[in-house]
């Protein structure tokens, strides 16, 4: 079995009077997230883990935030597509786990709409999919409401192909 790691960062300006989508759902907020797409930074990291995990370079190589076509696009539709182009490559998730920075408001009572919509997007189980958040204390860009951040790690796996190893004969394989 093949296993492998990835992990996703990005930073989101928050700004008066936009929608907040947030783990694809929208938080009723003042403020919300400035982007190319509808700048839901949750799941731009977990796509930034995936692709990283399977060494397929990340979110904006894939979905250019010059091209008009995802302007205001719904990040879900990028998540699909992004398990879709790991799927082609025979891995399958174990499970994800972010961390959203944010000053306010609260995440908590938000998580499990979030994980619920995800994990049906992602096709995987909602147990494997964990989202917790922290303020910063008031410290920095995060503390002064000026930008939400997001970090996460994936693993995934692929059940290898039965080939032997190079030069392994049966005499050497105990
Ligand atoms: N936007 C946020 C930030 C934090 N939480 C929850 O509050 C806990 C305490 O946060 P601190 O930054 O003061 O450590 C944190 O562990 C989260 O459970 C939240 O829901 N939304
Ligand atoms: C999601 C994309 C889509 O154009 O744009 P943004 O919403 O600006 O998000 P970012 O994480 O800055 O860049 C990645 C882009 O793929």
């Amino acid at each position: 079995m093949k296993i492998r790691v990835g992990q996703g960062y990005d930073v989101h300006q928050l700004q008066e009077g936009l929608p907040f989508w947030l783990g694809g759902i929208r938080i009723e907020h003042t403020h919300g997230a400035l982007g190319h797409s509808d700048a839901d930074v949750l799941i731009h990291v977990i796509c930034d883990a995936l692709l990283g995990a399977a060494n397929l370079r990340d979110i904006g190589y894939h979905f250019s935030d010059k091209d008009p076509q995802y302007q205001g696009i719904d990040s879900k539709i990028l998540l699909k597509r992004v398990m879709d182009l790991i799927r082609t490559e025979g891995y399958e998730i174990s499970n994800v786990d972010a961390t959203i920075c944010l000053q306010t408001p609260k995440i908590n009572p938000h998580v499990p709409a979030m994980k619920k919509v995800l994990a049906e997007v992602m096709a995987i189980r909602e147990e494997d999919i964990s989202i917790k958040a922290t303020t910063t204390e008031h410290l920095g860009f995060v503390g002064r409401k000026e930008g939400v951040a997001a970090y996460a790690v994936a693993l995934i796996y692929r059940i290898e192909d039965a080939t032997p190893l190079s030069g392994m004969t049966n005499s050497n394989i105990r």
